[in-house]
């Protein structure tokens, strides 16, 4: 019988509320600018991957979401296993009675609980579950920084990722990239309060690319240059600022102001380029109108048009309420009990001084679906029950 060997790993989203955009180096993704994100629970979005590394494998084959892709094809991917498999072939060559598995082909077959290259942040979940569970399957023993280095290489906001709670991605300053790794800030339970809606106003597969976006971006933009220098290593200390001392308004603030520069420079690109709709907007119009009276909601918005809304727990059936209110429809699982809390025909007249005709209500559905998430822990390794692939080494579950 040949021998076998898995690990079955999960590893969660992140969404940055300091945006990373632009590469200094785009073959071992080294930013222009450091960027800070909170890690959101695996209850709601999650990666899940099985890597199984076998004498009777042949080939190394990789199954994303049920659908064969090529490895070969794919450098970042292909940049990961070097990594790790170079790491492992160095502890077996200090340590004999290891079990030789550098040099096995692997099998890899990985799913997302949520949409793909949506701009719901797939690629940093699924990077991170690639490279914790890489390093599970060869026992690294690498802490969650030095894993982060490697995760970088396959998406550059996947490094963040393998930490729980608020992290830091310092963007480094040596041209190899040992010292453009992720640190954690705070952990989950710093600030069990805040929380995070995430209203998906579109899953279809986004036109540009962060990839491609940001480095026209790089090209083409001054108004990049001037974040870069000015903004950002200001805005970093002040962010991390506001966490440490969990100050709600001032994290709001600087979170809005940073998702509008990010956006602000996508449009000073040449040709430009839009990731936001009306849609979206109207939502920026509704959250600024509901902060009139004093910053009880942040939104931040990545390379696609979806909404995320941080704010504290207590404000979560009123921004819920207001949401609904203006895009009927939208499905919603109430997955941490937030409506139990709600006011029954609570309508945004309720709220004193709101002006409800700042948007119109939308057509049913326009927000598809709202997910009520909140920080959590980072990376887990999972139980052999949950493997996702069968005794042959191929997938359970085929697209
Ligand atoms: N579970 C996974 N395992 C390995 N690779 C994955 C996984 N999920 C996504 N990816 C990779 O990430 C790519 C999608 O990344 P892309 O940046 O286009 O979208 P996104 O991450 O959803 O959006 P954004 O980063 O802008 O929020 C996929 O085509 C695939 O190559
Ligand atoms: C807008 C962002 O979400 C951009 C994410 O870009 P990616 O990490 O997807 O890009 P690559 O490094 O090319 O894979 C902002 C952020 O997450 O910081």
């Amino acid at each position: 019988m040949a021998q076998v060997f898995e690990a079955t790993c999960s590893a969660p989203v992140n969404i940055a509320v300091v945006k990373y955009w632009g590469k200094r180096d785009t073959s071992l993704i080294l930013p222009t600018n450091s960027s800070l994100s909170v890690t959101l629970s695996q209850d709601q979005l999650h990666s899940k991957t099985t890597i199984r590394a076998s004498e009777s494998f042949t080939e190394d084959q990789l199954w994303l979401n049920g659908k064969q892709e090529s490895i070969s094809s794919n450098k970042r991917l292909v940049a990961c296993l070097r990594e790790t498999r170079a790491l492992r072939a160095n502890i077996e060559s200090k340590d004999e009675s290891l079990p030789k598995l550098a040099h096995l082909k692997i099998h890899i077959c990985s799913e997302n609980n949520f949409p793909t290259a949506a701009g719901l942040a797939s690629s940093a979940s699924g990077y991170a579950c690639l490279v914790f569970t890489l390093a599970t399957l060869f026992d690294l023993r690498l802490n969650a920084s030095e894993l982060s280095i490697i995760a970088r290489q396959g998406s550059g906001s996947a490094c963040r990722s393998l930490f729980g709670g608020f992290v830091a991605w310092e963007m480094g300053q040596n041209d190899d990239g040992s010292d453009s790794k992720a640190v954690q800030i705070a952990p989950e339970t710093h600030w069990p309060e805040l929380e995070a809606m995430i209203c998906v106003v579109s899953d279809a597969k986004k036109g540009t690319s962060s990839t491609e976006g940001m480095q026209l971006t790089v090209k083409t933009s001054p108004l990049l240059q001037h974040r870069i220098k000015e903004v950002v290593p200001r805005r970093m200390e002040d962010m991390i600022q506001a966490i440490k001392d969990r100050n709600f308004p001032r994290f709001a603030d600087l979170t809005m102001q940073d998702s509008n520069q990010f956006h602000a420079v996508c449009l000073d690109t040449y040709p430009p380029i839009f990731y936001m709709n009306d849609i979206s907007r109207a939502i920026i119009r509704i959250i600024t109108e509901y902060n009139k009276s004093g910053v009880k909601a942040a939104y931040t918005y990545d390379a696609g048009p979806n909404a995320v809304i941080y704010a504290p727990r207590e404000n979560m059936p009123e921004i819920y309420a207001l949401l609904s209110h203006y895009f009927p429809g939208a499905a919603f699982a109430d997955s941490l009990g937030m409506l139990k809390e709600q006011k029954k025909d609570w309508t945004p007249a309720d709220i004193q001084g709101f002006d409800t005709g700042i948007s119109p209500i939308f057509s049913e559905a326009s927000v598809k679906q709202i997910l009520h998430t909140k920080a959590h822990d980072g990376p887990r390794v999972l139980g052999t029950e949950h493997s996702l692939l069968n005794a042959e080494g191929l997938p359970k579950r085929l697209a």
